[in-house]
């Protein structure tokens, strides 16, 4: 997850909120991986058996491990230690970030969630956080209550800090051009990429398409 001043943004990808089964969704996987820089997949299953997590990430860690994408475990870094993940992403209702932090050790990755609050944001990056998360910039589909933010944020924590954001919330190919713009390091999508009239494949693939036009 290391980004200099000027590193190309790339994709954080999100689960869909459902996987019923794991290995046709594998399938979805590998061919958005097929379209193009993928940095991360995080599994996002709220409300699931702890099992169910685990069968899931059984199948979905190790594709993504050998395509160097980092594997993020949603809301709990005892899991995240448990399977093996990359790293956790914590909210501000979740694990606080130093429990997070002393159960995963200083390799694997923690990630927290700023909504629009920029305090949130030094204290998470002060505290050590490995990326900070701001959002959402868009009416999402996938998550209802959520809290508006604007792309100022991401354009001052660029300016100020090199701890990377996360822009997320409702974000799609056609309407991710000014977070980029703004300085985002990654976009988080769901929807904008399971749900894409033309498929996971061609989605990632416009994405980059737009971080190209901007990186160049
Ligand atoms: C990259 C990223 N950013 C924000 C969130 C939201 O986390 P949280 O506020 O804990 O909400 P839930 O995802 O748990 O509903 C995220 N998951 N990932
Ligand atoms: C988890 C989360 N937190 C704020 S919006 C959101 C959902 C992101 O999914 P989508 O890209 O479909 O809006
Ligand atoms: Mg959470």
């Amino acid at each position: 997850m290391d980004t200099p001043e000027t590193a190309r943004c790339r994709l954080y990808l999100i689960t869909p909120p459902s996987i019923a089964h794991p290995a046709l969704f594998a399938d979805e996987l590998r061919g958005a991986l097929d379209g193009g820089d993928v940095a991360v997949l995080q599994l996002r299953l709220k409300e699931v058996p702890d099992d169910v997590v685990a069968r899931t990430a059984d199948v979905l860690r190790p594709i993504c491990q050998q395509r160097g994408v980092a594997f993020i475990m949603n809301d709990r870094p005892d899991l995240a230690l448990k399977l093996d993940c990359d790293g956790v992403h914590v909210g501000q209702q979740d694990a606080p970030y130093a429990d997070a932090r002393r159960l995963l050790g200083p390799d694997r990755i923690v990630g927290v969630t700023c909504k629009a609050s920029r305090h949130l944001a030094m204290e998470a990056a002060e505290a050590g956080a490995d990326y900070v998360a701001f959002g959402a910039f868009f009416t999402s589909s996938t998550k209802e209550a959520t809290t508006p933010a604007s792309p100022d944020i991401l354009a001052w924590w660029s300016e100020i800090m090199t701890v990377p954001s996360v822009a997320i919330g409702g974000i799609t190919a056609d309407n991710c051009r000014p977070l980029v713009e703004a300085g985002a390091d990654f976009l988080a999508v769901a929807n904008g990429v399971w749900a894409h009239p033309d498929g996971p494949t061609q989605a990632v693939r416009r994405f980059n398409a737009v971080f190209d036009a901007c990186f160049q």
